[in-house]
């Protein structure tokens, strides 16, 4: 998906809505074990009663790796079924060594590989350009880099003083020159919701890029806060939520419930973006 498609997705839809697949096998509703693919089950739920509330799904890595074979079977189910109007991430957090990120690279993005079409991969900045390079080798995919997290722990590195800025922001202002000057359309960062009070100077850096914000609802990142300061022209934002709408229930209503949830938080953003100029 192109930059200008993923905008204009969310201004069809009103909605700059993620929702993290973190499908945690031991927090599935009861009624789904005897299923042969209990997560592919909730999975397909969740999808089906979000699907018009949300531009982009992000399945989790760890949850499916946790399950060995089985999960990537799921995730590749989910992946197949997730329907064509909606961005994908793979949030895998790779970044080794350039010849092994190929690797990891042709796993998300080449179909070919490992069954996996992902549109978009989250990567480790930590090792420098060599090791992000090979997933932008892949010219109609995305990587989506680590700035500034929303854990504590983002402090320990990413609010490092070097020379006159934090290093997050090096690792913005750097990695934009690895693509060159049409970098936002193929460029997104990850900043917390918890750290929005950044994203004024986050947005000096990185006025077109799109942000993959995590941290609402079960972090208590705010939403409008991450609204105010993130919101581009062209939308700019993918705001996250997973275990808050997964688990809005454990019971039988659990995508009923996951559908109020994914609402709740669309006609929000929908709010926002009628603010904008
Ligand atoms: O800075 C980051 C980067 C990634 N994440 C991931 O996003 C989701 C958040 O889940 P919630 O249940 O909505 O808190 C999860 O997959 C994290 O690994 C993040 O939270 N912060």
């Amino acid at each position: 998906m192109t930059y200008s498609e993923l905008s204009e997705l969310i201004f069809r839809k009103q909605s700059y809505l993620c929702v993290g697949l973190d499908t945690d096998p031991r927090k599935l509703p009861t009624h789904l074990l005897g299923e042969s693919d209990p997560v592919f089950t909730f999975n397909k739920a969740i999808i089906d009663a979000t699907a018009d509330l949300t531009v982009a799904y992000k399945p989790n890595l760890a949850f499916y790796e946790a399950q060995g074979p089985r999960g990537w079977e799921s995730l590749q189910k989910t992946l197949d079924y997730l329907p064509a109007d909606c961005f994908t991430i793979a949030d895998a957090k790779r970044g080794d060594i350039g010849n092994t990120s190929g690797l990891y690279a042709r796993t998300f993005f080449d179909p070919t590989a490992a069954g996996l079409h992902f549109d978009s991969v989250t990567v480790a900045p930590y090792m420098g350009q060599d090791s992000v390079m090979p997933f932008l080798d892949y010219n109609h995919k995305w990587v989506i880099l680590l700035a500034l997290t929303s854990n504590p722990g983002s402090a320990d590195f990413q609010r490092q003083p070097v020379a006159e800025q934090e290093l997050f922001e090096v690792v913005i202002e750097t990695a934009q020159t690895w693509v060159g000057p049409d970098h936002h359309e193929r460029l997104m960062f990850v900043v917390g919701a918890t750290q929005a009070d950044e994203l004024t100077r986050i947005r000096a850096l990185a006025p077109k890029n799109f942000l993959l914000v995590p941290g609402v609802g079960a972090q208590g990142g705010s939403l409008t806060d991450v609204s105010r300061y993130g919101l581009t022209p062209d939308g700019g934002l993918l705001v996250n939520a997973s275990r808050n709408i997964l688990y809005a229930s454990s019971g039988a209503d659990f995508a009923e419930r996951a559908r109020a949830e994914a609402q709740s938080l669309q006609r929000q953003m929908a709010e926002h973006l009628a603010t904008l100029p």
